[in-house]
């Protein structure tokens, strides 16, 4: 990677800035060739959006669809600064590299990761595209927030191009144990990138360890634990310049969600859900991108296996499942919703009747609205993903069980796992241990599953998004003025 040239700070620009792969809202082009703005999918932004709307800052971000290039404007009090990508640049940064490499081998190479010159050419070409356009955009000494995997070279570039810029980094995605990560052939250019931050945070703490165990291993960079910051953290010594990292499990605007499930609309339109859905005594409930870390398989595979074995009455229980459309033209996403398709048509099949389908599947994009109704109609959310940083849906489920009704099964290998202990936890690889957990969160006795959703709803309400976002920055903060 050659060195980036320094920069002057523009006249104007904004004090806090965020620069994530996409923008909160993604440009939608209809068949007759009109265009308008649609809210983009995941975690990222729906944790983000709300923090950078309080603050009046700018988003620097792809717009979603090759060859936009929007003047910037301004959406709810938030400037957004728009990244074009070509076609080609999509197919080798966003589709290649970022989600043919680094989200499989960060997501413990559940598929195989593909090394590919040209993908990593063409990611180091694009952070750079990424860190001029937040370099202009932020004013001087602003603080700059860069979010995920797409951008780990982002905080070295841009801290060449701008010196006087904070620079925070945060990863949505899990950091790898070390013996995965060293696959890597860009290995030390990835970890000297993230090293341009003044803070790196993570959702876990041994993603946090396994990097601190990788800089000094490639970098030769030593580290000290901190004793006096709350949690765990440590200071990694990149010259002459201290890098704190820490984790910081991210969340919820927990009492909007809250206020929302307890909307009278939001009842109405659940109950009249459970009644679309043929009035099921049990409604279980999936919401995920449809992704190969989801465990949307594994779910079904234990739905199909219970009904076979008559543990669960097919009279009696209804999956509702949406899939989000995501990264559709990479294979291995093409693969999963084929096999996916194929067993919700063989369940329904083999259990549904006529006008009654076991399994209901939507593969669109749902509104928030119409989502906090599904949470609210559903008595047993599963999320049973083999690999996830976080999964706000969890959260969001929890949030939404306001009258402290419904069960929440949970995968070990979700971050949400670390905070979440009350709720069914299971091992996705164990598929009996999947069906006991689902059987459980149906049979238990009502106190018992109260009792573990109280404490659940305890763990959200009291640590929101906005609570992560303080934490960041306060860490953050005490780096810089150091
Ligand atoms: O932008 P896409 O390619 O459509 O993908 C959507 C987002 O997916 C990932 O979300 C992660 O962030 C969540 C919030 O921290 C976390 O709960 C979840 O476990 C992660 O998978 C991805 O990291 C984002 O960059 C994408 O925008
Ligand atoms: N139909 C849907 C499904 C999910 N979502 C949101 O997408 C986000 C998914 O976040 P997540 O952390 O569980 O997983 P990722 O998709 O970010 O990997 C949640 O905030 C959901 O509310 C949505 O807006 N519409």
């Amino acid at each position: 990677m050659t060195r980036a040239t320094e920069q002057t700070p523009p006249d104007a620009g904004a004090d806090f800035v965020v620069v994530a792969n996409r923008l909160p809202v993604d440009l939608v082009r209809d068949k007759d060739g009109r265009e308008h703005w649609k809210a983009s999918p995941g975690g990222l932004v729906t944790a983000l959006e709300s923090i950078l709307k309080a603050n009046h800052g700018a988003w620097v971000g792809w717009p979603g669809v090759a060859d936009a290039a929007p003047e910037p404007f301004d959406a709810d009090g938030i400037r957004l600064h728009s990244v074009t990508l070509s076609a080609e640049d999509v197919g080798l940064y966003y589709e290649g590299f970022s989600n043919g490499t680094v989200w499989p081998l960060f997501h413990d190479v559940v598929v195989p990761p593909e090394y590919h010159r040209e993908w990593w050419n063409a990611y180091v070409a694009i952070n750079r595209r990424f860190a001029e356009a937040t370099a202009a955009a932020a004013a001087t000494d602003a603080t700059v927030w860069v979010q995920d995997y797409q951008l780990l070279l982002v905080p070295r570039l841009l801290r060449e191009m701008r010196p006087d810029l904070t620079i925070g980094f945060f990863l949505h995605i899990p950091f790898p144990p070390v013996e995965l990560f060293m696959q890597l052939p860009w290995r030390s250019e990835i970890v000297e990138g993230m090293l341009g931050a003044d803070l790196v945070g993570f959702h876990l703490p041994g993603g946090a360890d396994n990097f601190r165990i990788l800089a000094h291993r490639l970098g030769g960079h030593p580290s000290v634990r901190l004793r006096s910051t709350r949690g765990r953290a440590s200071e990694i010594r990149v010259d002459d310049r201290r890098v704190r990292v820490g984790a910081f499990p991210i969340s919820i605007d927990s009492a909007s969600i809250d206020a929302a499930a307890r909307d009278r609309g939001t009842r109405a339109r659940a109950e009249r859900l459970r009644t679309e859905l043929g009035s099921p005594e049990i409604l279980l409930l999936g919401v995920d991108r449809l992704d190969y870390t989801k465990g949307i398989d594994v779910r079904l595979r234990a739905l199909e296996e219970l009904f076979e074995e008559g543990r669960l009455e097919t009279a009696d229980v209804t999956l509702l499942q949406l899939a989000t459309p995501s990264r559709e033209r990479v294979e291995q996403y093409q693969i999963m919703r084929s096999r996916i398709e194929e067993s919700v048509g063989r369940i329904n099949g083999s259990f549904g009747e006529i006008g009654h389908p076991v399994v209901t599947y939507i593969h669109r994009p749902v509104p928030k609205s119409e989502l906090t109704a599904f949470y609210v109609a559903a008595d047993v959310m599963l999320v049973t993903p083999v690999r996830d940083g976080m999964n706000l849906v969890a959260k969001e489920y929890v949030a939404s069980c306001t009258d402290g009704e419904g069960s929440l099964v949970l995968s070990e290998f979700a971050g949400a796992a670390a905070e979440l202990r009350q709720a069914y936890l299971c091992n996705p690889h164990d598929l009996e241990g999947v069906k006991d957990a689902i059987m459980a969160a149906v049979t238990e006795a009502e106190d018992d599953r109260r009792r573990r959703m109280r404490a659940l709803r305890r763990q959200v309400l009291g640590n929101d998004v906005h609570a992560w976002a303080r934490r960041f920055f306060e860490t953050l903060d005490a780096t810089s003025d150091e």
